[in-house]
């Protein structure tokens, strides 16, 4: 490959040599920018690999130089340098498609890892190599938008939130967002924000020193630092005591963090990815979660959706998971062929609401591959019960209208899927419960 290329636009000449030297140490030639027309005279002339801006140029602003590559030349990472503190352009950078950031004084350190990571992009297609990590399946319109924002989100830094509800693949969209990016060969770490004992946190992010608390026997890196040069996923983020999260965002705006006990920061490049089933806004609005945090982490928020807003998604998962399953069963010498499922089976499960997502589709087929007798398996071998939960979005569900015409209602809407209060639901619904049996068996699978 040829000498790499970087284009560093800033109006002042100091930081212009200062970065021309680091980068020309690690072998990469620079050309510089005073102005956002030069700069953009550059993009025309020339190709680069690498494009560092200021925020505050003399004809515009970084930001308009981030929003002209992304859309002239999408595939150049491009990183701002922010003012010291600024954390606002920093966010803004981010959202404006920026690949980073790094703030001035420009910490030399940072400045090469944000150059190394962005080099590693060179020449390669958005989304290689997801080989090793399982694919995100589905082919509703919702998740082939995921797996192309996941695609874009590789190839930057930007913090990344992603909600959902329990078992729609936050965890696996964090990994998918790692293996496609720069950082691939760098380690991913999952952590359960909410499985931590409350005291042990900090200790648990950021290490701690021999002897800083009872038990510390001896020093002990933290997660933050066993992430160096990957991606952390920071699951379940909403339930970090506060004091952490004071901590959280210190890292992430620095960049460093203090271990327990420690006299000085040390320096961390992390990918921050953080999830949570819960929605953080209404956390924030109550006081369980700081704001500026909030802010921080969910620069850009990545939505999984439900399964049951994509119950087309169910056959081609069920074909996937019953193939996996089976070759799970593989023994010297024999592999059992997949399972099928009848038609009447595929039809149930595209009616059931799955709380648990597709979690709790793999479990329904690990159970129904484990009792089934013959090589399909049918409705009963799905053990979906009679309280099992309805989609309310099943189209076969819209189509009652109620006696004092008001609009359709939904049983299994309003019956709490948790309670399966059938009474309740009856009084809500102005039904009789008898009724709300009737449509829920006559809807029902078992
Ligand atoms: N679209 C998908 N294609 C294939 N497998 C999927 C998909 N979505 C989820 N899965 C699988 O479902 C299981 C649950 O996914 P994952 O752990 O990523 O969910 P989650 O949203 O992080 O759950 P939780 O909130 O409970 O931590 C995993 O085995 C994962 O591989």
């Amino acid at each position: 490959m040829n000498k790499a290329q970087a284009l560093i636009v800033d109006d002042e000449a100091d930081i212009l040599d200062l970065i021309k030297i680091t980068l020309g140490r690690m072998d990469i030639q620079a050309v510089t920018a005073l102005t956002l027309g030069e700069a953009r005279r550059q993009l025309e002339r020339d190709r680069f690999d690498l494009c560092l801006t200021d925020m505050n140029l003399p004809d515009g602003t970084g930001l308009d130089l981030i929003r002209y590559i992304g859309e002239h030349h999408p595939a150049l990472p491009v990183a701002m340098i922010t003012a010291h503190g600024n954390q606002e352009s920093a966010v803004a950078a981010m959202k404006a498609g920026a690949f980073d950031f790094v703030s001035k004084p420009v910490d030399l350190q940072l400045l090469r890892r944000l150059v190394g990571s962005a080099l590693k992009l060179r020449g390669r297609a958005l989304g290689d190599d997801t080989s090793t990590t399982t694919p995100l399946l589905g082919e509703s319109p919702a998740m082939e938008e995921i797996r192309r924002l996941i695609a874009k989100l590789a190839r930057n830094q930007a913090p990344v939130f992603i909600t959902g509800e329990s078992g729609t693949g936050k965890e696996l969209a964090a990994r998918l967002i790692h293996v496609q990016g720069p950082r691939r060969e760098g380690p991913f770490i999952p952590v359960n924000c909410g499985a931590i004992p409350q005291d042990l946190v900090e200790s648990e992010l950021f290490g701690h020193k021999k002897g800083s608390f009872t038990g510390a026997v001896s020093d002990k890196e933290g997660l933050f630092q066993a992430a160096e040069g990957g991606t952390l996923f920071l699951d379940e983020v909403a339930d970090l005591p506060r004091p952490a999260q004071v901590k959280l965002l210190r890292a992430i705006q620095e960049k460093s963090v203090r271990p327990v006990g420690a006299q000085r920061e040390v320096a961390v490049d992390a990918r921050i990815i953080s999830a949570s089933h819960r929605d953080l806004a209404t956390e924030v609005a109550q006081g369980r979660f700081r704001q500026d945090l909030f802010y921080r982490i969910n620069v850009i928020e990545l939505r999984m959706p439900a399964l049951r807003e994509r119950p087309q998604d169910i056959p081609l998962l069920v074909t996937r998971l019953l193939t996996r399953l089976a070759r799970q069963q593989t023994e010297p010498g024999y592999t059992p062929q997949p399972l099928t499922l009848s038609p009447e089976a595929l039809a149930a499960l595209q009616r059931h609401a799955f709380p648990g997502n597709v979690r709790e589709l793999e479990n329904i087929l690990e159970r129904a591959t484990a009792l089934c007798d013959g090589e399909r398996i049918e409705i009963q071998d799905l053990y979906l019960t009679k309280s099992a939960p309805l989609n309310p979005l099943d189209p076969t569900m819209q189509t009652a209208v109620h006696p004092n015409g008001s609009a359709p209602q939904n049983p299994s809407a309003t019956v709490d899927p948790a309670n399966w209060n059938i009474p309740a639901a009856a009084r809500k619904l102005g039904m009789t419960p008898l009724a709300i049996r009737c449509r829920l068996s006559r809807l029902s699978v078992a």
